[in-house]
């Protein structure tokens, strides 16, 4: 038995563990370097027969070298120790391969073969070293999960602030808003209830050079009139019976350096009026039972859904305020005299809630109709609270017209039948089959055109055929 390191070709497996338990100096040296290593060596001759692998690998495998010795890499990869060889690829390129490999203790490891040939241009021997990487995979899949994470808060974030819209109608308003958000200039945003006025305010701050800052807002309607002063301006220790021991500070002091939003400005007492406009003109505030006054940088934002000048004629608002507030004025219109963007808000509220509970429903073609033509007296508010509620009621992830509210139908009813127009479930289907019979033109199959639509293709032929029966397509 011959028991030098090249001459382990022909030899049998008893004989190669033999030799690398004997006492060889030769040997000894090259097996106590290399299991001291931290990395595994796994070494096989020409033939791919395992000849030897270092105490590392035998703990990265969690098997004995005995296990592994004599048997030829096609037998490892049988026995699915391992998922791919780098012995194989090495011999079969001639040159030094590294690849990921799956161990069967699901271990991941970096490996680099390297094919070793003799002054003959033989290939005698492949090397192996494994690097096990488990702990850098396991921590990389963590990582990319933590940024998919922060992507999804941040795009929700994003999101948040913007104001979403599709018709021509907002777009001008947004541009306007862009404009007048880079300058401290008082805005006050007048619209129904529901229409977005709060979105606007925070979207006019997240655009302004205070976006840093804080945005601060108060809704002078939720407030007791003998408690906004305090809530406004704040008031020293000791100010008056009740009054908290570290005394308090106002959402003047709060915003400074950021936006000021006071919703429903119309609510606003007569007497914190005139202090309102103080302020505005001064730049400065007082705290209740201080004998000094506190420079203030705030942008301040109103908004109404209430007829200011018929308050002013019926003395209930001041005029003075009125222009001072209403430097900039901004209307957002009811949703209903921009349609186009029910649509777009119907999507991304669906989108935003199915995201959220990570679930797919969709609204089918007939019940958005519906929802376009309706009045939405409560607007956005209403059209955001209304998607949620079909959402969580939806039956086979499918919002359709019979899951809207009654109340939405009878309004729309009534609509046409005081405008004498043609009956809206008519529109609907004239238009739907016109859309599908374009479509289908377009695209000269179902799955193409059902696409082009928005819709699944079932939907698709479902609504094609009725259309066939009901005369509307010929
Ligand atoms: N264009 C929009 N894009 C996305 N969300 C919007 C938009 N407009 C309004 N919303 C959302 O609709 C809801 C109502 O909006 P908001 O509170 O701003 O209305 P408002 O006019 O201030 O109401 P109120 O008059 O009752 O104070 C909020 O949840 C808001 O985020």
């Amino acid at each position: 038995m011959k028991n030098n390191l090249s001459t382990y070709e022909n030899l049998s497996r008893e004989d190669i563990l033999k030799i690398l338990k004997s006492r060889d100096r030769e040997l000894y040296k090259f097996k106590t370097l290399f299991d001291h290593l931290a990395e595994g060596v796994y070494m096989t001759d020409c033939n791919t027969k395992t000849l030897y692998v270092n105490t590392a690998y035998e703990k990265l495998s969690d098997n004995s070298r005995e296990h592994f010795i004599g048997k030829t890499i096609y037998q490892v990869l049988d026995e699915k120790l391992i998922d791919e060889s780098g012995t194989l690829l090495a011999i079969k390129n001639r040159k030094s391969i590294s690849i990921q490999q799956k161990l069967a203790n699901n271990k991941i490891a970096l490996i680099t073969s390297t094919p070793i040939i003799n002054d003959k241009d033989e290939l005698e021997y492949v090397v192996t070293i494994v690097r096990d990487i488990t702990e850098i995979m396991n921590l990389r899949e963590k990582i990319i999960e933590r940024e998919r994470e922060i992507q999804k808060l941040k795009s929700q974030k994003e999101r948040a602030m913007n104001f979403m819209y599709k018709s021509h109608e907002t777009e001008i308003i947004l541009e306007q808003s862009k404009k007048v958000a880079k300058y401290d200039s008082t805005i006050l945003i007048t619209g129904e209830t529901g229409t977005g006025k709060g979105a606007m305010a925070e979207y006019i701050h997240k655009n302004s050079n205070r976006s840093d800052k804080k945005f601060i807002q108060l809704n002078c309607a939720s407030i007791p009139a003998s408690l906004i002063e305090s809530e406004l301006f704040g008031y020293e220790k000791g100010a008056f019976t009740g009054a908290r021991d570290s005394g308090k500070i106002g959402i003047f002091e709060q915003a400074h350096g950021g936006t000021l939003f006071l919703d429903e400005i119309g609510e606003l007492p007569l007497s914190m009026q005139s202090k309102l406009l103080t302020v505005l003109q001064d730049k400065k505030i007082r705290k209740i039972g201080s004998d000094s006054e506190i420079d203030i940088d705030v942008r301040i934002i109103t908004a109404t859904n209430r007829d200011l000048n018929s308050m002013i004629e019926a003395g209930k608002f001041r005029e003075d305020l009125y222009y001072r507030i209403n430097v900039v004025p901004i209307h957002i219109p009811p949703l209903r005299d921009r349609r186009e963007d029910i649509t777009a808000l119907t999507k991304e509220f669906l989108r935003e809630i199915n995201e959220k509970y990570n679930i797919d429903v969709d609204i089918d073609s007939e019940a958005f109709h519906t929802m376009y033509y309706y009045d939405w007296p409560g607007n956005v508010r209403e059209l955001k609270n209304l998607i949620e509620r079909l959402f969580v009621f939806a039956k086979n992830n499918t919002i359709t017209k019979e899951d809207l509210p009654q109340s939405m139908l009878i309004n729309i009813s009534n609509k046409h039948r005081s405008k004498d127009i043609i009956p809206l479930n008519e529109a609907i289907s004239k238009l739907e089959s016109e859309l599908i019979v374009k479509a289908f033109e377009k695209k000269g199959n179902v799955r193409d055109a059902a696409k082009l639509l928005e819709i699944h293709p079932s939907t698709f032929v479902r609504k094609r055929q009725k259309y066939i029966e009901d005369g509307f397509i010929k």
